[in-house]
């Protein structure tokens, strides 16, 4: 299978070293000198060091508006940029005839789309959907076991994500709940700052099960609200990607909540990381339209009060505990 994965950050690499074992795979990166770079090294020492690209990865570099192009000569296109970058790449495909799938995860910023909703506008006519699930880009590239979903309404969309990486060490599981695993995967990333909040001030593992179970009802609701199936969070998307980035530490948005408990200012955080944190960028956008949909989002706005400094870490967290009682069904 021939394979088009746009960006080369550390998913877009992980996913093409994955897929390069058995098939061909264009790894196309928009700044020519980091195309140049992985390309010499064999590796992207920029987002995945010490990681070598098999020998059926080749890397390209080129302008966006010749991307419609190349994906031509592929069977399936891969978005992999962050959220940020979702709009532009699907102008660039929207006359694509190939099944493509983005991988981003969050709400857009100004407008709070999902990214199937950034598509009906965009790209209507375009056979797309999301490959999300729990899935540190490191451990995938070392080939580690692991579970994702690949979600569209296209029946295509689907066959082809599955046909591109259900192997070895990865197992693929179809659903055609696609705003549910945009949802399940833009609010874990928020609830992730959290919990890395949580266990940087030493709250213990008691708070931290309670922020992820309270969590999982926050993004529950907003999930329903916006059409999704209630089944869809209990699925790797919503439970499996909440429980890997709320505890793991190589998570970048979990990250953020340690450094911010550490005292660090959110600038400081996010530039430390080298690397896209979206539950940083998605936070308000969540909580606005959480709040214009009647959807009550108490950590998630405990997170945004926070981001925004109007709120300490420590009173953050009084700020939940101090609210009074309510029955435990979402
Ligand atoms: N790293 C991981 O383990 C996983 C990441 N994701 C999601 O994949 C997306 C990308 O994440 P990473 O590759 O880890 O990020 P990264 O920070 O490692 O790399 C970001 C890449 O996107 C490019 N980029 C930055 N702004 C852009 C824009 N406006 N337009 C186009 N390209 C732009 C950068 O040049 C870089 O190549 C994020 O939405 C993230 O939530 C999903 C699953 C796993
Ligand atoms: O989405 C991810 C794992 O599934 C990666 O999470 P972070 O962006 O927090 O590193």
């Amino acid at each position: 299978m021939d394979i088009l994965v746009l960006g080369a950050g550390a998913w877009g690499t992980a996913l093409a070293i994955s897929a390069g074992e058995r098939h061909r795979v264009t790894l196309w990166a928009r700044d020519p000198d980091q195309a140049a770079a992985i390309a010499a090294a064999g590796e992207n020492r920029k987002y995945l060091r010490g990681l070598r690209l098999p020998a059926g990865v080749r890397v390209q570099d080129g302008p966006e508006s010749g991307l419609a192009a190349l994906a031509a000569s592929h069977e399936l296109v891969i978005v992999a940029s962050p959220m940020a970058g979702l709009r532009a790449m699907l102008i660039a495909l929207r006359d694509c005839a190939r099944p493509v799938a983005w991988l981003c995860k969050g709400f857009e910023s100004g407008t709070g789309l999902l990214g199937h909703e950034i598509r009906a506008e965009v790209a209507p006519a375009l056979a797309g959907g999301a490959l999300s699930g729990p899935s540190f880009a490191q451990e995938v590239a070392r080939g580690q076991p692991s579970a994702l979903v690949a979600a569209s309404e296209s029946a295509a969309v689907r066959d082809a994500l599955v046909a591109a990486f259900h192997g070895p060490a990865m197992r693929i599981y179809a659903n055609e709940d696609l705003p549910g695993v945009e949802v399940g995967g833009a609010v874990k990333n928020v609830l992730a700052i959290a919990t890395g909040l949580c266990d940087g001030l030493a709250l213990g593992l008691n708070a931290r099960a309670a922020l992820i179970t309270r969590g999982l009802a926050e993004m529950t609701r907003l999930g329903a609200a916006l059409g999704a199936r209630a089944d869809t969070f209990m699925g790797l998307s919503g439970l499996g990607d909440l429980v890997l980035t709320a505890t793991g530490d190589l998570s970048r948005n979990r990250r953020v909540g340690l450094l911010l408990a550490e005292g660090l200012s959110l600038q400081q955080a996010v530039d430390s990381l080298g690397h896209v944190a979206e539950g940083v960028y998605c936070a308000h956008t969540v909580v606005e339209r959480a709040a214009r949909l009647g959807v009550e989002m108490p950590i998630a706005g405990a997170v945004v009060d926070l981001l925004d400094g109007r709120l300490r870490p420590e009173q953050a967290v009084a700020a939940l505990m101090q609210r009074g009682p309510t029955p435990e069904s979402p």
